[in-house]
């Protein structure tokens, strides 16, 4: 996260930390809880990797360096990628994977609602992006949990920004247009997150930017809106 601020422990108890351990282990991607056994992410995250056992799930931490050979992390059963993914520009950035076992929930480890595939004209107007990814281009993965208050842009807003790309409405764009706050490498996959009357909403999955927090370039998330029936269908 570029321009953001540490967060506090149990501030944010739905985000993960996905770590991928083959001969090394190391912290890939974000994602978010959104039931006792159901991980959202990037499909970016695990194309890379789409063997199940090369997966560490880490939930309730603050800090990576709470992560050592003894800290506890959930295993993952199976991943499915959408089936229109081929990557993150083009769209369908999403992937669900589900935990071995289910997760007990404590204040630390909690689900984010999903929104509603209706709400796609709720104006949300408290939105926050997560993650321990680079402070800058040129970064490095941070220890404690990064946040940053991002506001949502409108498509027509988002398609003039990006005039060689087709920004289509199943993505959401949020930043500055004059720059400074953003996510980075290392935050993808990890939420959008909004508030809404008390209620905090899973609006976004950080997918990809032109460079980070850089003037006129906004960040841009899957619109996870558009994908509740595959969400549903795929865990229910
Ligand atoms: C010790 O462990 C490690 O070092 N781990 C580690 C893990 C992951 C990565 C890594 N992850 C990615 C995937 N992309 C993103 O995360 C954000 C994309 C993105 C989204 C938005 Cl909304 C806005 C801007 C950007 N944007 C553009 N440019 N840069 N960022 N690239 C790389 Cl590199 C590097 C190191």
């Amino acid at each position: 996260i570029v321009g953001g601020t540490d967060s506090s422990p149990g501030e944010w108890p739905w985000q993960v930390s996905l770590h991928v351990k083959l001969s090394r282990q190391r912290h890939l991607c974000g994602g978010s809880i959104i039931s006792n056994q159901w991980i959202l992410t990037a499909a970016h995250c695990v194309t890379s990797l789409a063997n199940p056992n090369s997966w560490r799930v880490y939930a309730g931490i603050l800090k990576q360096s709470e992560i050592n050979e003894d800290t506890p992390f959930f295993r993952v059963e199976e991943i499915i990628v959408h089936p229109q993914y081929k990557y993150a520009q083009a769209g369908y950035d999403i992937a669900l994977m589900k935990l071995a076992k289910p997760m007990n929930f404590t204040d630390l480890q909690l689900p984010i609602c999903l929104p509603s595939k209706e709400d796609t004209n709720i104006f949300y107007t408290d939105c926050w992006v997560i993650g321990w990814g680079y402070r800058k281009e040129k970064g490095r993965v941070q220890d404690i949990l990064q946040k940053a208050p991002i506001p949502l842009m409108s498509t027509e807003e988002c398609q003039a920004r990006y005039r060689k790309r087709r920004i289509g409405d199943k993505v959401i764009c949020a930043g500055y247009d004059e720059g400074g706050r953003d996510a980075c490498k290392g935050d993808s996959g990890g939420p959008l997150s909004c508030r809404h009357e008390e209620v905090w909403y899973l609006v976004g999955i950080t997918s990809w930017g032109e460079g980070c927090a850089r003037p006129w370039q906004p960040g841009v998330y899957t619109k996870v809106a558009e994908y509740s029936d595959w969400i549903l269908g795929k865990t229910t």
